[in-house]
């Protein structure tokens, strides 16, 4: 299964430049695509075009040689992005926020060392590192096949951080999910990716 973007442009409605321009890029099931850029070049806006938040202006984002938009229910990319608390809705319990994702299973919730004590609370009942657990959870529902991770742990101690990265490379890898991963630590990205792309060298303007 292949993620395509094909010669992909965008700018937001309120924005005055175009922060996407003529960008093609592709990942495969079996890859870990990390996405390098400075700050405020374009890698959440990428994202969120990829996972279907946002429609480019002009190109089209494909999976399998479909558009994503042709989709319908569960959209197979996931993005889980890096503020968990603007993420989900704070009148959900967390267990209420787990099932927005497609049946995700047990193992996933205590594969991410979700307490069970915590499904009953709220989200501002819990840190934003437990938080950011049930967000990715939710994130690999059944009907996933590409995870888009937004700087998705960069709140969390090195301990957690390694507890999550171990689990969600186990996970894709026996369910043949695709990776993308953006961040700005170098180790992580590192340890996690098997092929790097930066933007500043495809076609994102600043
Ligand atoms: N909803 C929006 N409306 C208008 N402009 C936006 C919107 N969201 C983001 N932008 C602008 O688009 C540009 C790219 O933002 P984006 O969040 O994609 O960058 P980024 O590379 O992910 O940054 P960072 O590394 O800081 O997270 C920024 O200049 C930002 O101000």
């Amino acid at each position: 299964m292949r993620l395509e973007a094909i010669d992909i442009s965008f700018r937001y409605d309120n924005g005055n430049r175009k922060i996407i321009n003529n960008l093609s890029m592709h990942m495969d099931k079996d890859e870990r695509l990390g996405i390098t850029a400075p700050s405020g070049f374009g890698k959440t806006t990428l994202c969120k075009i990829l996972a279907g938040y946002e429609k480019p202006d002009s190109g089209a984002v494909l999976l399998d040689g479909k558009q994503l938009f042709a989709y319908k229910g569960y959209c197979p990319v996931q993005m889980v992005w890096q503020h968990p608390e603007l993420s989900v809705n704070p009148r959900f319990r967390l267990k209420e926020v787990l099932k927005e994702g497609d049946r995700v299973e047990k193992h996933v919730i205590e594969g991410l060392g979700i307490e069970p004590d915590w499904l009953e609370r709220y989200p501002s009942e819990v840190s934003g590192g437990e938080l950011q657990r049930f967000c990715i959870a939710r994130a690999l529902g059944q009907g996933t096949r590409f995870l888009l991770a937004d700087e998705i742990s960069t709140m969390l101690d090195l301990i957690t951080q390694s507890q999550i990265w171990n689990f969600l490379m186990e996970e894709i890898t026996l369910r043949g999910i695709g990776l993308m991963v953006v961040s700005h630590s170098e180790g992580l990205l590192k340890r996690v990716c098997t092929r790097r792309i930066n933007l500043d060298q495809l076609g994102v303007k600043q």
